[in-house]
């Protein structure tokens, strides 16, 4: 335990007593002064003698079991017109009981103050006006020579944000108080006493005298009264500061920043002014971070309202290029970026200031082994950051990017760029560490120091952001990609119906005529026997052979015959009733399977047939063009081929018989 831990401030006086509290171990040297006692007394008091038989006996009652009293207790002596409060709490051994005398100062009065402040202060509107009221009230309260607000940055740099100045302490506004001047001890410290007030910095700090001989040094870490540390004492010497109070700001998540007074001269605050200040403070660190929420939900909104795109992109998905010339500029301008690159499958599109392509990939490379997880990666310094130092960058200081969850094997990458943003920051006081220049100067003059090198930082609100348009557009792309392979299904399945179409026509038709092929006629002609079977109704089979057909050849050209067997085809297609078929047999040969038709409408429908073919004509052909039919009506017990060899039979008999003719089949013996 280092020495300064059991010195003592001598603006009240400290009794240490035993764990129960009934024996007084050690007091402080002015406890005598405080209370009014000779020195001769001291070593002879009780509790009781000191606070009252009642109080000492509260006393007891309170810290039964806890470790602190709950709130501080007033009290005066008997003869004594002075009040006194009271505070106590528990270490290892003892109870340590810190004694100050409560200045009569009107309460009311205080309060009224207090309340009037709180009001203005809960009706500020801006981060800056806030805490401009804030410094100045608790100036006027405390009456200290400069009161001011440090905000820590995330590296735990002090920023002096506001200031009211009573005129005898140099201004600190808009300087910087570096890290090392909060070391992370003492930020705890403000955890667990949010107030620390430092009466004189200067003044002589004293042990407890021990009242017992068994009397042990006390661990006085935890006791308001304790006196500041050599180093704290050498530090505020150094800006010029006797008195020193200094309150805690405390964040969601963590210590905000510092409230100080400072004053020039030893500054005693008195137990109500001290509380005063300490509600002022509470109140307006919520009300600062109710500001700043807001702010950053009104920023998130504009986020939000940025992200259209999932919505969008379900109606009418947009390609990642199309994406990123659509959006590139609102999310610059949303993430105070000068460049974004999108990632994807090792392609990159980009949009403003950003590094070369194969410097991306390269990036995105390392990226995606050294950061696994999915939240944002950041840095500010692209140069000096060991995943970026070596790569090409030159107009890039600082980066954002953030892992799309496109599949679980590859992840694309959102990255924004930021450009170097020169900063001049001024530092309290010059660095310990740094020669003094020759000429000397004050030890409290600032210093500045031009950061190079350095983006502006990415703040948790924009790593927050980021993270909801990363999911947003990994959303849009996904939607966009499954469209597109709709859209080749599609296609694909355009391709097959017709590639279906086109084998159908080959597998059915006849490629010269159009009219069924052999193949198909059979078909037909087989479903027709099985529904004469079952119902019993007649069909017959008209089979045609063009007359002399070997002669138009032979004389005109193959190619006339070819016309002659298509506008034949068309002629007797058109001409038949929507339930019968045409079928080319092979060569010159036709079918008509004319369903429901017994024998008189079979002969009809042939004759009309025959006499319809004679009124053909075909250019380049100057004869008339005959047929010779054979009709042959089904029969019970029929097959396709029995059927077409009677009608076969038929049809050349009408061949025989001199052509242009109708033949009915001679019916199937039994
Ligand atoms: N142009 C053309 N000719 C074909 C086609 N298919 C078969 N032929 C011809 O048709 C002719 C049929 O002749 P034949 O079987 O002797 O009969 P025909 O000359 O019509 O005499 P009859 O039937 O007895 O009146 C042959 O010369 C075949 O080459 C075809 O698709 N196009």
């Amino acid at each position: 335990m280092s020495k300064h831990h059991s010195l003592l401030q001598s603006f009240g006086a400290v009794m240490v007593l035993d764990g129960e509290s009934r024996r007084i171990q050690a007091v402080s040297r002015n406890l005598n002064k405080l209370l009014g006692l000779a020195d001769t007394e001291l070593r002879a008091i009780s509790p009781a003698t000191v606070l009252g038989k009642r109080l000492s006996q509260r006393l007891r009652q309170e810290l039964h079991g806890r470790q602190r009293l709950a709130s501080p207790l007033a009290f005066r002596r008997l003869h004594d017109t002075t009040r006194l409060q009271v505070h106590a709490y528990r270490t290892h051994r003892h109870v340590v009981v810190e004694i100050e005398p409560l200045s009569p100062l009107g309460k009311r009065r205080l309060l009224g103050t207090v309340n009037e402040r709180l009001m203005r202060l809960a009706e500020a509107t801006h981060q800056e006006e806030l805490l401009d009221y804030l410094v100045t009230a608790v100036q006027q309260l405390t009456g200290h020579d400069r009161v001011s607000v440090c905000h820590f940055d995330s590296d735990w740099h002090g920023l002096i944000v506001a200031e009211a100045q009573g005129g005898h302490l140099p201004a600190l506004l808009g300087q910087r108080f570096p890290a090392s001047d909060f070391p992370i001890t003492l930020r705890r410290t403000y955890e667990r006493h949010p107030i620390r007030l430092i009466h004189d910095a200067s003044a002589h700090a004293e042990p407890p005298l021990p009242c017992t001989p068994e009397g042990e040094s006390v661990d006085l870490r935890h006791c308001f009264l304790r006196a500041p540390a050599p180093e704290r004492q050498r530090y505020l010497q150094r800006l010029g500061v006797r008195g020193a109070m200094s309150l805690a700001m405390q964040g969601d998540t963590g210590l905000w920043g510092l409230l100080f007074c400072h004053s020039a001269a030893p500054h005693p605050v008195s137990p109500p002014v001290r509380d005063a200040v300490r509600t002022l403070v509470q109140m307006a660190t919520q009300r600062l971070l109710l500001l700043r929420a807001r702010q950053e939900a009104r920023y998130l909104q504009r986020v939000q309202d940025s992200l259209v795109l999932s919505t969008n992109a379900r109606v009418e998905p947009q390609s990642p290029v199309e994406l990123l010339s659509a959006q590139a500029e609102t999310w610059c301008s949303l993430f105070r970026a000068h460049g974004v690159a999108l990632w994807l499958k090792g392609s990159v599109y980009a949009d403003g200031h950003t590094p070369d392509a194969a410097v991306v990939a390269q990036f995105v490379k390392r990226l995606d082994k050294a950061h696994r997880h999915s939240g944002p990666w950041c840095t500010r310094g692209v140069a000096s950051e060991p995943l970026t130092e070596s790569l090409n960058m030159p107009d890039q200081c600082g980066i954002l990017a953030v892992p799309l969850p496109m599949s679980v094997a590859q992840r694309g990458w959102l990255i924004f760029f930021r450009p170097e943003q020169v900063e001049t920051l001024y530092w309290a006081m010059q660095p310990t560490s740094a020669p003094l220049p020759p000429v000397m100067v004050a030890p409290s003059a600032a210093w500045c120091e031009e950061v190079v090198g350095k983006s502006e930082a990415w703040q948790r609100v924009e790593r927050l952001a980021v993270m909801d348009l990363g999911e947003d557009l990994t959303l849009a792309i996904s939607a966009y990609e499954i469209s597109t392979l709709n859209m080749h299904l599609e296609r694909e399945r355009k391709a097959l119906a017709a590639a279906n179409q086109r084998l159908e026509q080959l597998a059915h038709f006849d490629p010269l005529t159009q009219v069924w092929n052999r193949y198909r006629i059979e078909q037909a002609i087989d479903a027709e026997l099985v529904a004469a079977k079952r119902y019993g109704a007649a069909f017959a089979l008209l089979l045609f052979d063009v007359d002399h057909f070997k002669q138009i050849n032979d004389t005109h050209g193959h190619s006339v015959g070819d016309d002659v067997l298509v506008s034949l085809a068309r002629l007797v297609e058109t001409s038949l009733r929507g339930c019968d078929h045409l079928g080319r047999w092979g060569g010159e040969e036709f079918v008509v399977l004319a369903t429901h038709s017994d024998m008189d409408a079979a002969v009809g429908l042939a004759e009309r047939l025959r006499s319809l073919v004679a009124t053909l004509h075909v250019s380049g052909l100057d004869q008339p063009i005959t047929v010779s039919i054979g009709v042959a009506i089904w029969q019970p017990g029929d097959s396709c081929k029995t059927l077409m060899a009677r009608a076969d039979a038929a049809m050349y008999r009408a061949k025989r018989s001199g052509r242009n003719r109708v033949e009915l089949a001679e019916e199937r013996v039994t």
